[in-house]
């Protein structure tokens, strides 16, 4: 469960933010100082070492110490004291309990990666600080003999240990990769969401609706097959601003793209390309049902009521133009010409009603 929490930090449902960094901090200091505590027990009560239990025991308080310096909100300073407590650990242990033929300074891994993971971005100069004294640490014990340790282990135990160091770096790297990918996937799924959607309502935008809806276009060209386009824009919307606030009209925005998209299909596409102006891409549909089709639109909108704060609600209305292709010349940007007359008539007319291109060349 904790593994599987871990290795889904960084993705769209669990943010890998400054907080969760922090809290992360705090759960592997824990955990650090638990292991530490556990391996002084077993220097005291199963080898007999009590200057090494001593020495280990200094090293599982000073792990602690990481906990009370993020409960002060020192974060930063919490990080480089853990990863600096960490390192001289590891080349006490190498150097001085046992020798580096345990494989124990192979850990000096855990620090660069560790720290990218746990740094904030801006945080350079500790991250490669600490990376380096990683390296210059790890070779210092790689290529110091301790002749003299004070735990003397078996040349099977020595490999065993130096067995457990390396798969214990690898699940590192793994989980530290894992959540380093999921972060990026994150991070692209949020900036094309930006790109291509209105913030307001999550319907496309306007990049959107002109690169899907002249890709559709195309498409609908070669496979000689109809194509209809709707522009919808709202009646009197200056006035609903005026009478019942900016935010009710954001509300109106919103409830209106839901009653729209309600209505369509996933092929079709409702793209916001104004400030109250929606347009809707009908592939394969011919002007007679998309005629149809704002019809309905225009007439649940009309139905719909508006809930406003602090009083009942109000109903809004909406003018409607459509056109569709009828040559193969046509493009999305003419149109959208045409649907625009078509709107303009609309509103002329009267508003709250649909009208059509081919209307005005009849
Ligand atoms: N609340 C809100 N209002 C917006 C937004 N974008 C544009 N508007 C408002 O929409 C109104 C559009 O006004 P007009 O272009 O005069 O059109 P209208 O009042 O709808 O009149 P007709 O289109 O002629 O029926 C302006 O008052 C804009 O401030 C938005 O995102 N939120």
């Amino acid at each position: 469960m904790f593994f599987e929490r871990i290795l889904s930090l960084g993705t769209v449902n669990q943010e890998f933010s400054s907080a969760t960094k922090t809290r992360l901090m705090n759960t592997i200091a824990l955990i650090t100082t638990g292991v530490s505590m556990l391996y002084t027990l077993m220097y005291v009560f199963v080898l007999d070492q009590s200057t090494v239990a001593l020495i280990n025991l200094s090293f599982t308080l000073a792990y602690c110490c990481t906990l009370g310096l993020n409960a002060l909100h020192s974060t930063k300073a919490s990080k480089v004291w853990f990863f600096s407590v960490l390192m001289v650990h590891l080349m006490v242990c190498t150097n001085v309990y046992v020798t580096n033929a345990t494989g124990f300074h192979l850990y000096f891994f855990l620090v660069p990666t560790g720290a990218f993971l746990l740094f904030e971005l801006k945080d350079k100069l500790e991250k490669i600080s600490l990376s380096l004294v990683s390296v210059v640490l790890f070779l210092y014990c790689e290529n110091t003999m301790n002749e003299a340790p004070l735990i003397e282990l078996t040349e099977s135990i020595e490999a065993m240990i130096y067995q457990s160091v390396f798969l214990v770096n690898m699940i590192e790297v793994i989980v530290v990769l894992t959540i380093f990918a999921n972060q990026l996937e994150r991070n692209q799924t949020k900036l094309t969401r930006q790109a291509t959607k209105d913030s307001l309502t999550q319907t496309s935008n306007r990049h959107e609706f002109f690169e899907k809806g002249e890709s559709l276009l195309l498409q609908s060209q070669q496979r000689q097959e109809a194509f209809s386009l709707v522009l919808l824009d709202f009646d009197y919307f200056k006035s609903i601003n005026d009478q019942y606030g900016h935010a009710a009209g954001d509300t109106c925005l919103i409830m209106v793209s839901k009653i729209i998209q309600a209505e369509l299909n996933s092929k079709q596409i409702l793209a916001r390309i104004g400030g109250e102006e929606f347009a809707i891409i009908l592939p394969s549909m011919a002007q007679a049902s998309a005629v149809n089709l704002a019809e309905r639109i225009r007439c649940k909108i009309e139905q719909h009521a508006i809930p406003i704060i602090g009083e009942s609600h109000f109903n809004c209305t909406v003018s409607l133009g459509v056109t569709c292709k009828s040559n193969a010349q046509d493009t999305l940007k003419t149109l959208l010409v045409h649907a625009d007359n078509a709107l303009y008539l609309a509103k002329n007319n009267g508003r709250n009603r649909v009208e059509t291109f081919a209307q005005i060349n009849a």
